[in-house]
């Protein structure tokens, strides 16, 4: 029987996938990429669009409008009830057509952030999206990492991998190379095998790929989760309640008319009609759609300014936030570090003034170097920009990474993690074990016994710490990162953390990485929106102080805070002082919760950046965790709610501008459609009260409901935000959407509609019920398509801008000309009930449509 790959050693293993530590070549990767297939899951079956458009159909109110239909065919009216059947089709196709919208744009989204793996591929480190990973491709790993295939371990350092989609076992397992003697090992103690799904939450490592695609273990147990569902927001479901309560009221409703119509006398028949025709008015088809389709816009805004947005759900919830803390590094920063000064000898030197030919300096330039994972080729930069800058410095002296790496074998290591805050190499340097270790500063140093000169190593005196603390200081107040490095000999060739210890100081290196431009101006939109902006950072106190202070997040006053400090504050002390907080600095990501919690405690809604493997579980702590598309880890992207593509601070703010807008509109269309189906109510009831014909028949109102009102909603969605958005206070969470001051806007403003569509009504009245309905309903028509206008905003149409939004110009037009067509045309007057009408019946019902719009413009006018 075949081995399997564990039991095989590495040696085996490379011969049976035929590769080496070179990797594949990029011709043979092409050639199994084909021969094996792309690395990726099968996704679940989607839901067919015929059963997205059957379900279309399982709403309550399509119900009883289905019912409505019925009962108009009983009492005669084939026309009616066709006509109702057609447009609760057509409800349902835009419906259909609106979901799979919806899931191909999450689908497109879910494309912009597909992952990237590391590997080797004829010698050279390379970015390469994980599904192009084939067979015998050397995978490289970090802290941070998501497992992208099935594959054997070569090399691990410090290595732990989360497993627990794939075993349940919610503890990381620590992974080594060793071969496993031992047949039906089961998959939790294959220590030497990573396995497509598995999260690196520590150290580095290097693998074989050997399965990938649906024949890795994770592929053979799941097709790809369903991710791209999109799940109801809760604004829709706060919908979804109220139209369910809403028909309930409405059946009433229509149960009452009903009777009182029969009380007076009229036959079942036209009782039945009245309260069809009252269903139709009232219920809102469209109100799901547009809100959907609104939202999925908002999303798409979003993207095009570099917020990818994973559920429509942070769409909405990005409206509410009142409080961004914010990495600094990258985030508010450029992330472009260039080394600037070096403190070695006890002198400072300019980064291109270093003497190799000293043992410090050329130790240092060593360390710069070994003590380093990151790598620049012709076309890529690969790593974490604090490296890159070093291996930028060794250029200045014709030094290249890659050859020193060649030369000085690592033999062993101890990867940086962000609770440390330094990392250590092992090599052998002028014939000895020889270990680089690079850091923060101050954890540095505190490791340290010893300093190299240029005459040899000397025990650290009081006055040496002085000096370097004192230099680490300066650098700081103006902005600039430091980084420390050291060296020891060692006995052997592994490394333990007991090693970081006992350390020979070399020297500082200062990096440059100035504030982005954008920085300031967003900091400044937030404090004007009612936001406070925070700056978490694992960087020095002094260094983010300055830095705070350049793009304005620390106001004179503020407190900073570093992260002993916070841990030992009780809660009740950080309560109080919270709000002057700006600045936490030497963070530690689970210092990152504490922040969140307490802010929310306080009744906030918190967005926090986040980019390190141990920064998920703060992104899922906050309201709406974002990530960084660049530089962030796998992870960190899995577990936010929003990737910034371009790693910026001043998208967040954009988009939390976005959201504000959208929750405008939303709240703008919804007080359309509710104000227009409250005044056609008003009317059907006073009709029925005071025992009148009925005042539309159902055609009518569906054509208003599903057609013309549709349009100038959505327009009302399209509108751009203007800066007023800034001055409002962030909306409260539990804010209902519904709320007194939009209750009593759809109140009066419909009762105005109603009131003109009944004077148009008595017009008629006068001659015939047929002319009477017929002049109700273009007028109603009519005064809801000027409406539109009235809604876009809270200002008055002239200061809003008349042409500002051209799809709500488009909209009434398009409205206005059909509503003419039925009018004038003969052969559709049959179809929607209406009849012949005079020029001078037209003019009036121009003029009473357009009365409600120009009373509510002139009280704006007034109002301020
Ligand atoms: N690759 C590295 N090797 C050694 N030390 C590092 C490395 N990267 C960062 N450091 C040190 O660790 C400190 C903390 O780094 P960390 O990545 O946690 O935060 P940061 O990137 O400085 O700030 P932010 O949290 O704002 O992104 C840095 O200030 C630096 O001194
Ligand atoms: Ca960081």
């Amino acid at each position: 029987m075949e081995k399997k790959v564990y039991e095989q050693g590495i040696e085996e293993v490379c011969s049976r996938y035929r590769t080496s530590h070179l990797g594949l070549s990029e011709e043979e990767a092409i050639k199994r990429l084909e021969q094996y297939g792309p690395n990726q899951l099968l996704e679940e079956k989607e839901e067919s669009v015929f059963m997205v458009f059957i379900s279309q159909f399982k709403d309550l109110l399509v119900l009883i409008l289905i019912a409505a239909a019925v009962i108009s065919m009983l009492s005669g009216h084939l026309e009616s009830a066709i006509v109702i059947l057609v447009v609760i089709s057509l409800n349902a196709i835009l419906g259909t057509v609106q979901t799979v919208k919806a899931r191909q744009s999450l689908k497109s989204l879910k494309a912009l952030s597909t992952p990237q793996a590391k590997v080797i591929r004829g010698g050279i480190k390379q970015e390469i999206p994980s599904t192009e990973l084939t067979i015998g491709d050397i995978l490289l790993l970090e802290a941070g990492d998501v497992v992208s295939a099935d594959a054997r371990l070569i090399e691990a350092y410090s290595l732990q991998v989360n497993e627990s989609s794939l075993t349940g076992e919610s503890v990381s397992v620590d992974k080594s190379t060793a071969m496993i003697e031992k047949q039906d090992c089961p998959l939790g103690d294959q220590i030497n095998m990573v396995f497509s799904s598995g999260l690196v939450t520590y150290g580095r490592g290097t693998a074989i790929v050997t399965n990938v695609g649906m024949e890795t273990e994770i592929g053979k147990i799941a097709t790809m989760m369903n991710e791209t569902e999109a799940r109801k927001t809760p604004l829709q479901r706060n919908l979804d309640n109220f139209s369910k309560k809403l028909s309930f009221v409405i059946i009433g409703i229509c149960i009452f008319v009903y009777i009182l119509n029969d009380l007076q006398g009229a036959t079942t028949l036209d009782a039945m009609m009245f309260a069809v025709a009252l269903a139709v008015a009232a219920i809102p088809e469209a109100l799901a759609s547009i809100v959907t389709i609104v939202l999925a816009i908002g999303t798409q805004k979003m993207a095009k300014e570099n917020a990818i947005i994973k559920n429509l759900n942070s769409v909405e919830s990005l409206g509410s936030v009142s409080v961004i803390c914010s990495d600094k590094t990258g985030t508010l920063t450029q992330n472009k570090m260039i080394a600037q000064q070096v403190y070695v000898n006890h002198h400072l030197v300019d980064a291109d003034g270093l003497n190799p030919h000293q043992e410090a300096d050329h130790l240092l330039i060593l360390a710069c170097g070994l003590c380093n994972d990151s790598t620049t080729t012709a076309d890529q930069r690969i790593g974490d920009p604090t490296e890159l800058a070093l291996v930028d410095l060794l250029e200045k002296y014709q030094m290249d990474e890659l050859d020193l790496r060649q030369e000085y074998t690592r033999l062993s290591e101890l990867p940086f993690d962000s609770d440390r805050k330094m990392m250590s190499t092992l090599q052998v340097v002028g014939g000895e074990y020889t270990m680089f270790v690079k850091g923060a500063t101050d954890e540095l140093i505190k490791r340290c016994t010893s300093v190299l000169t240029p005459d040899g190593i000397f025990d650290f005196t009081p006055e040496q710490i002085e000096k370097i603390e004192q230099t680490n200081q300066q650098f700081a107040e103006q902005g600039l990162r430091v980084l420390g490095f050291a060296m020891k000999t060692h006995d052997d060739s592994a490394l333990t953390l007991e090693d970081e210890y006992d350390l020979t100081f070399l020297g500082l290196i200062s990096l440059m990485d100035p504030p982005r431009v954008e920085s300031a101006e967003a900091v400044a939109d937030c404090l004007q929106a009612g936001i406070k902006p925070i700056m978490i950072t694992g960087d020095h106190k002094v260094t983010a102080k300055s830095i705070a202070k350049q793009i304005g997040i620390y106001q004179e006053g503020d407190l900073v805070l570093d992260g002993n400090e916070l841990d030992a504050m009780s809660d009740a002390e950080l309560h109080e002082k919270l709000e002057h907080i700006s600045v936490y600095a030497r963070v530690a990501p689970a210092h990152k919760i504490r922040i969140v919690q307490a802010w929310q405690e306080l009744g906030h809604l918190v967005a926090m950046t986040g980019d390190g493997v141990n920064d998920a579980p703060a992104l899922k702590a906050a309201d709406i965790g974002i990530a960084m598309g660049i530089t962030g880890t796998e992870v960190s992207k899995d577990a936010a709610s929003m990737i910034l593509t371009d790693d910026n601070f001043a998208t967040i703010v954009k988009a939390i501008m976005t959201g504000r807008n959208v929750y405008a509109n939303i709240k703008n269309t919804i007080k359309y459609l509710l104000s227009g189906n409250f005044s056609g109510i008003l009317c059907v009831l006073f009709a029925t009260l005071f025992a009148l014909p009925v005042p539309f028949y159902s055609v009518h109102l569906l054509f208003i409901n599903l057609v013309t009102d549709s349009l100038p909603a959505i327009a009302i969605g399209m509108e751009k935000s203007t800066r007023n958005l800034l001055q409002d206070k962030p909306r409260h969470q539990k804010e209902s959407i519904l709320d007194k001051d939009t209750m009593i806007q759809i109140g009066w403003q419909g009762a105005l509609i109603a009131v003109f569509t009944m004077i148009a009504y008595f017009i008629g009245l006068q001659e015939s019920h047929g002319l009477a309905a017929t002049l109700a309903f273009a007028t109603l028509c009519l005064a809801r398509l000027f409406h539109g206008f009235n809604c876009r905003g809270r200002e008055s149409i002239f200061k809003l801008g008349l042409f500002t939004n051209k799809y709500s110009i488009g909209a009434f037009v398009i409205g206005f000309g059909l509503l003419n067509l039925i009018l004038l045309n003969s052969a559709l007057n049959s179809l929607f009930m209406v009849t012949d009408i005079t020029l001078s019946q037209l003019g009036i019902i121009y003029i009473l449509g357009f009365m409600p719009t120009l009373m509510i413009q002139i009280v704006r006018l007034f109002k301020r």
